[in-house]
């Protein structure tokens, strides 16, 4: 494992009983990426987080976080900030509260920078915790994982929940924490979050991870979507053959017009789901 990475995951291996949670994750997190983790219901997603976190043993794997600067867990967790998918709070706590009382686990004033956070997300810090909608308790989630500015965020589904202007808010504060050297790990089923925000993405299903890469190096290697008209028809094809052949191949199908597109990343989940296929026949 060399020194460049956030996060180094390496043959992860854990099972709940019989039960498989995931079997062989790898992967690595480079230092001030975003890195989307994605995967349906149930594919291994928390559990590969709660693994990185010390919140379950795994069976088998090593992992590394922040290129083994701390030895300790208890010290690396102060460098890190982690939002769950569902952040447990005391109900009759205040907003503000909450937030100064998730503080205090870190060794350093985190309040200038929580002030900023609950000013973005327009934060009503009075309220009691009970009193909050889903959407600012995630917030309230948001601004704990990310109060102490931690070199590596582990965020499990950060955007659920969250209205379109606070989801802008989110990915603008990732953004910022990233560009100034921090690193993000996030789990989401939001398929244009991940196309639009993350540096590169795994997907995982069942346990295993299926592929690890940038956007365009992940649907680089699927077919491109020809959608053609003929004699008035409109008609579909997929090819997977070389640049070099497809305007051969465009010039056979004898169309009238003809529209050719990459595959989106929703087509790429729907490939390795093997879902129905958008109507699309190889070529
Ligand atoms: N405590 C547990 N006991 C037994 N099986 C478990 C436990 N936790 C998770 N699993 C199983 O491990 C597998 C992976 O679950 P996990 O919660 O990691 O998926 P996920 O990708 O986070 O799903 P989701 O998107 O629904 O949150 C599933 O088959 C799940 O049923």
């Amino acid at each position: 494992m060399t020194g460049r990475y956030a996060m180094e995951i390496d043959g992860l291996y854990k099972y709940y009983g019989k039960y498989k949670g995931v079997s062989d994750v790898s992967f690595k997190v480079k230092k001030g990426e975003i890195f989307g983790f994605l995967g349906a219901n149930g594919s291994g997603k928390s559990t590969t987080i709660r693994c990185l976190l010390g919140l379950i043993h795994p069976g088998k794997g090593k992992i590394r976080l922040l290129d083994g600067r701390y030895p300790k867990l208890k010290d690396a967790l102060q460098h890190i900030g982690y939002m769950p998918s569902e952040s447990m709070f005391y109900p009759q706590m205040r907003v503000k509260e909450t937030i100064a009382f998730a503080a205090k686990s870190y060794r350093k004033d985190c309040s200038a920078e929580s002030s900023r956070l609950c000013r973005i997300l327009d934060l009503p810090l009075d309220k009691k915790i009970a009193e909050l909608s889903l959407g600012n308790r995630k917030k309230v989630g948001i601004v704990c994982a990310l109060q102490h500015q931690p070199e590596l965020l582990i965020l499990d589904e950060p955007t659920s929940g969250l209205d379109p202007l606070m989801q802008e808010r989110f990915w603008m504060l990732i953004k910022e924490a990233c560009h100034a050297g921090a690193s993000c790990f996030l789990s989401s089923h939001i398929l244009e979050d991940i196309r639009t925000y993350c540096d590169r993405m795994a997907i995982i299903k069942d346990g295993d991870i299926l592929k690890v890469g940038t956007l365009s190096d992940l649907i680089g290697s699927q077919p491109k979507k020809i959608t053609f008209w003929k004699d008035g028809q409109l008609e579909f094809r997929s090819y997977a053959g070389s640049g070099g052949d497809l305007l051969a191949y465009l010039q056979d199908l004898q169309a009238d017009d003809f529209l050719v597109e990459e595959p989106s990343l929703a087509d790429l989940f729907r490939h390795y789901y093997q879902e129905e296929k958008n109507g699309f026949t190889d070529a």
